[in-house]
């Protein structure tokens, strides 16, 4: 049923990339047409639980909705066949990083136990930003059950629906200067990166580096995002 192109993607590449450098990009994964569909539900209240305005919080500029449950089609069926390939690379990060905790293969297991700890609501979302806005760098973290990895997918184009807007990640290892990314995603793109750390293997095994991700200011036009996050939020 779905537009979505998950199970054809090289998943072993995306996996090594991944694991090499924190963030990887998933190429073609909403087609044109599903991308603009999905951008026009934000203008529909009744997906949504939830509209924060940026400014208000000191988040940056723009604004973004939580959709409710049941998600949309698209968004619920991205989510969960996503996390079925992405799950087996949680978990070894967790095993590099000595972490206790594995997640189970499929994503509704994985909801059963952040419901039961009180994380109920969803974390899928949307944004939208235009001239002027940004988003600060961040982290986005809702609870004690984290999964890891989280996916956004840009929903515009840039050069021809926006100017700047650029999506951009930091990585900051112990002792260091933080180094800054910029990942070129075209409409339709996802990219998955590690939600607030990934292990690095050094000489003494392996240690946790830091990430924030974010967005440079657009500068002309209207951006949309569709965010993917694995764990609910309390
Ligand atoms: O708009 C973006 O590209 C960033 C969205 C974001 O922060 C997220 O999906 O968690
Ligand atoms: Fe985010």
């Amino acid at each position: 049923m779905t537009a979505m192109r998950v199970t054809d993607q090289d998943w072993p590449a995306i996996t090594e990339r991944l694991d090499s450098t924190g963030w990887a990009l998933i190429r073609g994964l909403v087609p044109g047409q599903a991308s603009d569909d999905i951008a026009a539900g934000y203008d529909r209240e009744d997906l949504f639980r939830n509209r924060i305005v940026m400014r208000r919080h000191g988040f940056g500029s723009g604004e973004y909705k939580y959709f409710c449950y049941p998600l949309p089609a698209m968004v619920q069926s991205l989510r969960s066949e996503l996390y079925r390939h992405l799950q087996p690379v949680a978990n070894a990060w967790n095993a590099r990083l000595k972490s206790p905790v594995r997640y189970p293969p499929n994503h509704e297991d994985f909801l059963a136990r952040c419901h039961a700890a009180g994380q109920t609501r969803p974390t899928p979302l949307l944004l939208r930003y235009g001239p002027g806005d940004y988003n600060c760098l961040h982290q986005d973290l809702y609870g004690e059950n984290v999964f890891p990895i989280q996916v956004a997918i840009l929903l515009s184009d840039p050069g021809k629906e926006f100017e700047g807007g650029e999506f951009v990640l930091t990585e900051q290892r112990p002792r260091a200067q933080s180094r800054a990314i910029v990942a070129p995603l075209a409409k339709g793109d996802g990219i998955a990166f590690a939600v607030s750390h990934r292990p690095v293997r050094g000489t003494r095994g392996d240690y946790r580096v830091n990430l924030r991700h974010g967005v440079s200011e657009v500068r002309t036009g209207r951006r949309h995002t569709l965010g993917v996050i694995f764990h609910d939020g309390a």
